[in-house]
């Protein structure tokens, strides 16, 4: 049952590191420290209501979201692990408003992490999986405490970004810029074990993800992509599709890079002032980033996310990604003239279509 040939995650980091002559090191103490955050909020999620951290913290975050137990208690883990190593130049956290200081009698490094400490809130205490997800940026001065405006990298300078999923099994899913690689945590030897060398996200698929609720705010371009998806074997793709929604970003993450699929939360028109729901910096950025690296694509919807250069540390985007050629249909459709929808084709869709408003009928 157990291999022994697996390389474990510090393993597989030094040899990462004699592949490249000028590292110091630093790096891979950084993932490292990750990794142990990671391990460490495993711990919490698995033991749930006995650990109490099931239930709201009873405050809320810079963003004016709820925040759970596990969100606070996450955030403070990370903080824990990450900020005393001396590798870091700054910290930005779905959490917090502005960059976390740093220890003043600590050294200050090269990198900038920026993390959701716990993705999915909304699934904690329905005992679904939750994650962590974090992206590494070269820090413009090294050496000197970053700034905000440090931050606002286009995603692709990341230089390494990835998960962690908390789900029947931990896993962290890692990319440091040459493919990706998925590693196992034994939860009794609290060792990651490379177990998913080579992730790659299958080019085509027959499988979506979206939430449906925000259907009436939807545009044109993603009205017609599921239209066309739940139009099915009779409608214009010829093909039946199967969906999925699960509401934690890294699940539906982990699912495309298994076995493909494609996931949308687009800008809609929900809230003028928040053109999409996700977080560019610390979720769209390195989910992007690994799903470029395993060969798919990942996009505003018009352009590939990794090229948005960022205004705010928590800024919001529209986010699609997944199997090349759907993204690449999504996006066309985006660039492409609006005409009649598949629901002016098919009967069943005048009436009764299970996303049908009048608003935005075309
Ligand atoms: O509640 P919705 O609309 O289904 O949104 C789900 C999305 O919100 C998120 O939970 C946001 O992340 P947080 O839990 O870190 O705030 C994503 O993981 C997920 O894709
Ligand atoms: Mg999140
Ligand atoms: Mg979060």
């Amino acid at each position: 049952m157990f291999n022994l040939d697996r390389s474990t995650l510090t393993e597989y980091l030094i040899e990462h590191r004699r592949r490249t002559p000028e590292a110091t090191g630093e790096f891979n103490a950084l993932i490292l420290q990750i990794a142990q955050a990671c391990k460490a909020i495993s711990r919490a999620v698995a033991h749930g209501a006995l650990a109490d951290v099931l239930g709201s913290h009873g405050s809320a975050n810079v963003q004016g979201e709820e925040q759970k137990k596990l969100d606070v208690l996450a955030d403070e883990i990370f903080l824990r692990a990450t900020h005393w190593g001396g590798d870091l130049a700054g910290m930005v956290s779905e959490e917090n408003e502005a960059p976390i200081p740093l220890p003043a009698s600590d050294q200050r490094g090269k990198y900038l992490l920026a993390f959701d400490p716990l993705d999915g809130s909304s699934n904690i205490d329905v005992n679904v999986a939750v994650g962590s997800i974090f992206s590494i940026l070269r820090a413009p001065t090294p050496g000197e405490d970053a700034t905000a405006a440090d931050f606002l990298q286009p995603g692709r300078r990341q230089v390494a970004a990835g998960y962690a999923i908390y789900g029947p099994s931990t896993m962290l899913v890692l990319s440091v810029g040459n493919g990706v690689a998925g590693f196992t945590l034994d939860p009794i030897i609290g060792e990651f074990y490379l177990t998913h060398p080579g992730i790659r996200v299958p080019q085509t698929t027959r499988e979506f993800a979206i939430n449906a609720s925000n259907a009436r705010f939807w545009e044109p371009p993603v009205r017609r992509y599921v239209d066309e998806c739940l139009a099915g074997r009779s409608g214009p793709r010829g093909v039946d599709f199967n969906m999925r929604w699960i509401a934690s970003l890294v699940a539906e993450t982990h699912r495309i890079l298994m076995r493909g699929g494609v996931f949308l939360y687009p800008r809609d028109r929900k809230d003028p002032a928040r053109p999409g729901r996700l977080r560019l910096l610390y979720e769209c950025n390195p989910i992007g980033f690994l799903i470029e690296q395993a060969g798919g694509r990942a996009s505003t919807g018009v352009r590939p996310t990794l090229e948005v250069r960022p205004e705010s540390l928590h800024q919001r985007i529209g986010f699609v990604f997944g199997s090349r050629e759907e993204v690449e249909r999504i996006e066309r459709y985006h660039h492409e003239p609006v005409i009649g929808s598949v629901q002016d084709e098919l009967p069943l869709f005048h009436a009764r279509s299970l996303f049908r408003d009048t608003e935005f009928a075309q």
